[in-house]
C-alpha cells in the first residue's frame, strides 16, 4: 500500500507548530509556571517556530492568563502566531479567543473526535452531530479570528470516509488548516502517509486550496509505538506542510513528535524531501535544554539529536574514523544544532588513535614507547572505571612519566579489626638512612586507621581524593590491587614536564593478597610522590634565590 503524493504544492516550506506548551504540558508532572511558559515561548520564538500552542485556555483561568500573557509578550508582529485550543464549544472558543486575541497573528484551534470508539463512549454523540458542531463551531471561532485550525481528534483510527465528510465541513465552514492527528500513535508511517494523501484526494473540494496554500495540511503524530516522528515525516512527504511537535517529544503518554528531530531529519534529509523550515537550527539545543529544567523531564542520554551522546564516540573505530573525517560517523555537525562540538568519549572501547589525540590535547607528545605503556594502564584503569576522566588520564600519565625517589619504604603493618574491637593499626616505615619509625592508630575501619598511623609518621598535609580497591584474581586468596589519588598542600604542585601545567594530585598504588597491605603499600607511594614534588620545589627555590644573589 505505498503512496506517492499526486498532488504539486506551490510552497517547500513545512510550518512547525510547537505544541510544548500544551500537548507537551500534558505530561504527567510536567506543570509550568506561567513565567516559565514565557521564557520558553520567547525561545521558541528564537528557535523561530512558525506557531505557537500556548495553551488550553478554558482549562482554568490560569492557563488562560498564560496564553494571554504570551500573545502579549511573544505575538509581536515580527513573531509567532498564537495558537489556543478549545473544544468544540462555544464557551471553550470564546475563551480561547480571549486568550489569544492579544497576539498580533492570533489562532484558534478547536477540535472534535471523529473515531467511532470516541463517538460512542466519549463524546455519546452520533456521526451527523459531529458534522454539524464541527461546521458550526469552525463557523463559531471564524466570527473572531481568520486563522482557525480544526483537528479531528482520533483521526489515526477514523473511518476515513467520516473524516473526508467532517474536513469538507469545516473547510466550508473556513477552516484554514486542517490538523490530522494520530492522537493514541496507533497507526505506522506508510498507513499514516496514506491516510493523508487520501484526505487531501477525496475531500470534496480540498485538493486545489492545499495545492494553492489556501489551506494548510497539518499533521500531529504521538509517540505510543515509538513512531511519532516517523509517522509525521510521512505525512509531510504526503502532502502536510504543518507539523504539530514538542521540545525534547515531550507530551501526553509517551509523548508526542519531537521537534528537533523532524526538523533536522528534513534538514539533513533535503535530498529526500526537497522541503526545508523556517527553523534557526543553532537554537535547538538551548531550546531543549530550557525545557528539561523547567519540566523537570531529563533528555535520555542516547536521545536523537539532544542526547548528551548525540554527538559522542566511545569506540575506537569510530573515533579513529572521525579522526580521519568527520563524516564517516556523524550525520550533521554538532554546531548546525547549537552544540559545541562532538565528543570522543574515552573508555574501555577507544583505542590508541583517540587516547593519543586527547594526550596531545592535554599537552603531552609522548614517544612510540611511553604512548603504549600510557595505553596499557589507560585500558586497565577503564576496565575498572566507567568514565575516564581528563584529570584521571593526567594523573595516569604524569605517574608514568614522573618516578620519584622512595623517601619512606613500608616495613611492616598490623592491624586489630572485627565487630568487637576498635579498628587500631601498627605502622612500621623505613627512611631514606635506614630508620625505622613505628605508629599505632585508631580509625573507623581497619584502613583509616592504618591511614593515620602512617599520617603519624609521614607528617605532610594531605587530603585523599579517592580510595578504590579492585580484585585482580578470583576467589578468596584474590590479589587485592589499590589505588588512592590525594592532593597535597601548598607548594606541592608539580610541574609536568611534558605539557607545563601543574597538578598537586598524586597517584599511588598498592598490590598484594592482603588489601590492608596493599592499601598502606598504595598510601605510601602517593606519599613518596608528594614529597618528592615538595623537595624539587624547594630546590628550585633555592636555586632561583642563589641565581639572584649571584
Ligand atoms: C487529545 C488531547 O490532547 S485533547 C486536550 C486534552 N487536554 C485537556 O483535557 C487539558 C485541559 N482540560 C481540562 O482542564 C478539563 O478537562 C476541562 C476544563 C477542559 C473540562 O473539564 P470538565 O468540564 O470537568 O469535563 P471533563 O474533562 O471531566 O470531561 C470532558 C467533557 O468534554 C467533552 N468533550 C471532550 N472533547 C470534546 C470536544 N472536542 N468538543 C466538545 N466536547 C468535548 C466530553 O465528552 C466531556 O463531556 P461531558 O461532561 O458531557 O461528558
Ligand atoms: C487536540 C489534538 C490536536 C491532540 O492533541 C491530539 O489529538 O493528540
Ligand atoms: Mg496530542
Amino acid at each position: 500500500m505505498s503512496q506517492q503524493p499526486t498532488i504539486s504544492i506551490e510552497s517547500d516550506v513545512v510550518r512547525i507548530f510547537d505544541t510544548t506548551l500544551r500537548d507537551g504540558e500534558q505530561s504527567p508532572g510536567a506543570t509550568l509556571h506561567t513565567h516559565e511558559k514565557i521564557e520558553i515561548a520567547k525561545q521558541l520564538a528564537r528557535l523561530n517556530v512558525d506557531v505557537i500552542e500556548a495553551g488550553f485556555p478554558a482549562a482554568s483561568p490560569g492557563d488562560l492568563e498564560a496564553v494571554a500573557a504570551i500573545a502579549r509578550t511573544v505575538g509581536t508582529p515580527d513573531g509567532p502566531i498564537i495558537a489556543g485550543l478549545a473544544r468544540a464549544n462555544r464557551d471553550d472558543i470564546s475563551k480561547a479567543w480571549e486568550a489569544v486575541r492579544h497576539a498580533a497573528k492570533p489562532r484558534i484551534h478547536t477540535f472534535i473526535a471523529t473515531s467511532d470508539i470516541h463517538l460512542q463512549y466519549k463524546l455519546r454523540m452520533t456521526r451527523e452531530e459531529v458534522v454539524a458542531t464541527t461546521r458550526e463551531m469552525v463557523a463559531f471561532a471564524k466570527q473572531f479570528c481568520d486563522d482557525v485550525e480544526f483537528s479531528p481528534e482520533d483521526a489515526g483510527r477514523s473511518d476515513p470516509r467520516f473524516l473526508y465528510e467532517v474536513l469538507a465541513a469545516a473547510v466550508e465552514a473556513g477552516a484554514t488548516t486542517l490538523n490530522i492527528p494520530d492522537t493514541v500513535g496507533y497507526t505506522v508511517p506508510e498507513e499514516f502517509g496514506a491516510l493523508i494523501a487520501g484526505i487531501i484526494e477525496n475531500t470534496p473540494g480540498l485538493k486545489p486550496k492545499v495545492e494553492r496554500g489556501e489551506v494548510i495540511i497539518s499533521v500531529h503524530t504521538h509517540n505510543d509505538l515509538g513512531l511519532a516522528v516517523a509517522n509525521a515525516l510521512a505525512g509531510v512527504k504526503a502532502g502536510a506542510r504543518q507539523v504539530e511537535c514538542t521540545i525534547n517529544g515531550i507530551g501526553e503518554r509517551a509523548g508526542n513528535c519531537s521537534l528537533e528531530e523532524v526538523v533536522m531529519a528534513l534538514y539533513v534529509r533535503r535530498d529526500y524531501f526537497n522541503l526545508r523550515t523556517n527553523i534557526v537550527t543553532q537554537e535547538i539545543y538551548r531550546t531543549s535544554d530550557m525545557v528539561s529544567r523547567y519540566t523537570g523531564i531529563v533528555v535520555q542520554p542516547n536521545k536523537a539529536i539532544v542526547g548528551a551522546n548525540a554527538f559522542a564516540h566511545e569506540a575506537g573505530i569510530h573515533q579513529d574514523g572521525m579522526l580521519k573525517h568527520k563524516r564517516t560517523y556523524e550525520i550533521m555537525d554538532a554546531a548546525t544544532v547549537g552544540v559545541p562540538e562532538s565528543r570522543l568519549v574515552l573508555g574501555k572501547h577507544s583505542g590508541r588513535h583517540a587516547f593519543r589525540v586527547r594526550l596531545e590535547q592535554l599537552g603531552f607528545h609522548l614517544n612510540k614507547e611511553q604512548l603504549n605503556e600510557a595505553f596499557r594502564r589507560f585500558k586497565e584503569l577503564a576496565d575498572k572505571k566507567k568514565y575516564v576522566t581528563d584529570a584521571d588520564i593526567m594523573a595516569l600519565v604524569g605517574d608514568q612519566l614522573y618516578q620519584p625517589k622512595e623517601t619512606w619504604q613500608l616495613v611492616r603493618v598490623q592491624v586489630l579489626a572485627g565487630n568487637s574491637n576498635i579498628p587500631t593499626a601498627t605502622v612500621t616505615l623505613r627512611d631514606e638512612e635506614g630508620r625505622e619509625q613505628t605508629a599505632t592508630a585508631i580509625g573507623t575501619g581497619p584502613v583509616d586507621a592504618c591511614y593515620r598511623a602512617i599520617r603519624e609518621i609521614v607528617r605532610v598535609p594531605n587530603n585523599l581524593l579517592e580510595y578504590s580497591v579492585q580484585s585482580v584474581t578470583e576467589g578468596i586468596d584474590a590479589v587485592g590491587d589499590v589505588t588512592v589519588r590525594i592532593r597535597g598542600g601548598e607548594g606541592s604542585e608539580r610541574v609536568n614536564p611534558q605539557t607545563g601545567s601543574r597538578s598537586s594530585v598524586y597517584i599511588g598504588r598498592g598490590v598484594d593478597t592482603d588489601i590492608i597491605v596493599a592499601s598502606a603499600k598504595a598510601y605510601v607511594q602517593a606519599l613518596n610522590k608528594l614529597l618528592a614534588a615538595q623537595s624539587d620545589a624547594q630546590a628550585e627555590v633555592v636555586i632561583k634565590a642563589e641565581e639572584t644573589t649571584a
